[in-house]
């Protein structure tokens, strides 16, 4: 089980308690998660003003005014890598979920005995000084070749990793890639009138999973 449901009172696999407590985790799991990073992106494209114009050429380049298709990614390495880098930066859950070890373990010298409750730190590879040119700015370049390629990054791991890692990691990328485009084809953001976007606070919210602060955001809509 993950988040605060309890599946122990039930022995049965296929119950009706643990088909509410499934379906209820998949809800939890899958929306506070993508509208987080949601948020997160919104709020960095305003920050970034020169970042979002080029999100907005590509769009206009490839996909122009059609609807926006998962087949479109790979022709948009600017904004995958965009997207990757708001992952990245968002560092949604920095503690990942917890976990407990099945059997006794040495580990870099470290005896960890069976049933010992486990966390990991995302953060510490998310924001790892030896992986990332920048570790604590927002950078697409993360994500580019010299040529403007997208490139694939090892330390890159806001689903986590192992046989428990995110079990929606697909689902989510198609919908951060679908619902980002959408938006950015169809709306530039700005800060309110008043406010130089250079102020945008990036402090996160303090929370299960790190949001951002409430920013008020302005949608005009594209030319
Ligand atoms: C930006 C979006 C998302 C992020 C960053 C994210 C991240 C994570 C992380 C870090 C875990 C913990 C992995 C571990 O225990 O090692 C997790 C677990 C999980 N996630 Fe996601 N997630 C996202 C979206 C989704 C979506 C859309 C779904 C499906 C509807 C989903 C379903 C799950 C489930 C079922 C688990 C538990 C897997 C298990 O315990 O075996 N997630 N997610």
């Amino acid at each position: 089980c993950i988040f605060e449901l309890d599946c122990s009172t039930s022995t049965a696999y296929f119950s009706d308690e643990n088909l509410v407590a499934l379906v209820s985790n998949l809800f939890a799991a899958g929306t506070e998660t993508t509208a987080s990073t949601l948020r997160w992106a919104l709020l960095l494209m305003m920050r970034y003003p020169e970042v979002q114009k080029k999100v907005c050429d590509e769009i206009t380049k490839v996909v122009g005014s059609a609807q926006p298709r998962i087949a479109h990614r790979t022709q948009m390495p600017y904004t995958d890598a965009v997207i990757h880098e708001v992952q990245r930066f968002a560092n949604i859950l920095p503690t990942s979920l917890p976990h407990a070890t099945t059997t006794d373990v040495m580990f870099k010298n470290y005896y960890i005995p069976k049933g010992t409750e486990v966390i990991t730190l995302l953060t510490s590879v998310l924001r790892d000084q030896t992986q990332w040119e920048k570790p604590d700015t927002f950078n697409p370049e993360h994500f580019l070749s010299s040529t403007g390629k997208f490139i694939k990054k090892e330390a890159f791991m806001p689903f986590s990793l192992g046989p428990r890692m995110c079990a929606g990691e697909s689902l989510a990328k198609m919908e951060l890639f679908l619902f980002f485009t959408s938006l950015m084809q169809k709306f530039i953001f700005q800060p309110p009138p008043g406010v130089s976007h250079l102020d945008l606070d990036l402090t996160p919210d303090i929370g299960f999973t790190t949001r951002p602060m409430p920013h008020k955001l302005r949608a005009v809509l594209r030319a």
